[in-house]
């Protein structure tokens, strides 16, 4: 068989002119027993993504049936323009829940400009892929094929169901590729010269708060295997997001973040903001402990209040009936930070993309005010961030979707593996300690790299 078949057409995310064939999308369907979805995400596709969100929702793409991109100030709006031309002429021909859904994300900085690692990053791109399987948070499993050609999309759909059916179920989990050596572009010399500065800023009263962030350049002793990589990764953060991107031509940006920037189910919205950061301890003893100095510390409850008023104003144009949950504490394996839930019902004719555009970023990576936040950010970090913190996930035709903050994430690229990862600096920030907590957000994916 001849798997990448069906994966070479590009569907444009405009509407055809006169005279040109059509490009209106047709998805099929069909239901499967248990299966693998590695073999979806297999280094023979041509582009794959993978998804998976902590309500038990998840799905692996491949191929291109259609790519929406946009760059600019107004990349959100561009982007729904296509993207509502597209879904307007499709037709879904299944459960919702194997509808065909557009994954994706944005660079962190509207005027991004790609550079490696991040050459065929865009400032926004997103696919419908030809071909995916979705497990439901119920655990049905469905394939889904996407065509212009609706035959060219039914034979697709057999000859998938046949080879998955064939596949063990069990998820491969690989080994650790090894570190071969690793770059920092930031020195500790140089990390305490920014943090000194933005404290400065801060006391001159003109910045509140501003998330700094590192990278960190592994090179591999070996070749990287992300899907394995992302299996690993859910055996040790079970209630975090697992994302992979990758289009042809381009790195593989994977990771596991925690926090998820917004979902929009219908007039339901949830969001939540997470920020504030301790280790975990040798003991549960030792746990608690920290956990509860991070509860009384003003300094972090300060640094977490400023992310709940900010969604709270960036939402309120938009939301009705906002709620704002008690603060809690959210553990995971390797650090634990202030966590609070927040829900809210909107319009329910309104797009996800319109939430992103309003929360992205929230002060758990950018800062307060935004725009000296964002300046000083642009002024002090010595690399791109490219997509890290920002908004990963996917939305359908209904304007439905889910987005993840791009945290605890890494690209891969060849031999080398970039990892991002940030902490929030406000009044009475030291900059030994936010070093420490910044090294404490690399392990999630250090830790799948060395042996
Ligand atoms: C910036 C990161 O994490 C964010 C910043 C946090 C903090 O400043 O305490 C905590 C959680 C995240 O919202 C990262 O993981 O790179």
């Amino acid at each position: 068989m001849d798997r990448t078949s069906g994966e070479k057409g590009l569907a444009a995310g405009v509407p055809p002119s006169d005279g040109e064939a059509s490009t209106d999308l047709v998805s099929y369907s069909r239901e499967l027993e248990d299966v693998s979805l590695r073999a979806i995400v297999d280094d023979t596709a041509r582009s794959r993504i993978q998804w998976a969100a902590p309500d038990g929702l998840e799905i692996a793409g491949r191929g291109t049936a259609v790519r929406f991109t946009a760059t600019g100030a107004d990349r959100f709006t561009a982007l729904r323009t296509q993207a509502d031309t597209t879904f307007d002429s499709l037709t879904h021909n299944g459960p919702r829940v194997a509808r065909p859904r557009a994954f994706g994300g944005f660079a962190f900085h509207d005027t991004h400009d790609p550079t490696p690692p991040w050459s065929g990053f865009e400032a926004a791109s997103f696919v419908v892929p030809r071909l995916s399987v979705t497990r439901s948070p119920d655990g049905d499993t469905w394939l889904t094929a996407v065509d212009t050609d609706p035959d060219a999309a039914t034979d697709r759909l057999a000859e998938w169901a046949h080879t998955l059916a064939e596949t063990p179920p069990m998820q491969p989990v690989g080994s650790r590729p090894g570190v071969a050596s690793t770059r920092r572009p930031t020195s500790p010399a140089a990390w305490a010269d920014g943090v000194t500065a933005a404290l400065d800023r801060i006391d001159g009263g003109d910045l509140t708060k501003v998330v700094l962030a590192q990278s960190l350049s592994v090179r591999l002793a070996e070749p990287i295997e992300v899907p394995d990589t992302l299996e690993r990764l859910r055996r040790e953060y079970p209630n975090c997001y697992r994302f992979l991107l990758n289009q042809e031509g381009s790195g593989t940006f994977f990771g596991a973040p925690p926090e998820q920037l917004v979902s929009k189910r219908g007039d339901r919205v949830d969001t939540e903001a997470l920020a504030g950061s301790v280790p975990r301890g040798e003991t549960p003893e030792a746990d608690d402990e920290h956990a509860e100095r991070m509860l009384d510390d003003d300094k972090l409850r300060h640094e977490h209040d400023l992310v709940v008023d900010a969604i709270r104003t960036q939402l309120a144009p938009f939301a009705d009936d906002l709620t704002v949950a008690d603060r809690t504490i959210r553990r995971l394996a390797t650090i634990q930070h202030l966590h609070t839930p927040i829900a809210a019902t909107i319009d329910a004719d309104s797009h996800v993309l319109e939430l992103v555009e309003a929360l992205h970023p929230t002060p758990a990576v950018g800062g307060v005010p935004p725009d000296i936040a964002w300046q000083t950010i642009r002024r002090t970090e010595p690399f791109d961030r490219g997509w890290y913190a920002a908004p990963i996930g996917w939305f359908d035709g209904d304007g439905d979707g889910e987005f993840a903050v791009g945290l605890r994430s890494g690209v891969a690229t060849d031999e080398t593996v970039t990892l991002f990862a940030g902490n929030g600096i406000v009044a009475d920030s030291d900059p030994a300690e936010e070093w420490d907590e910044v090294q404490l957000k690399f392990r999630p994916v250090l830790d799948q790299l060395k042996r």
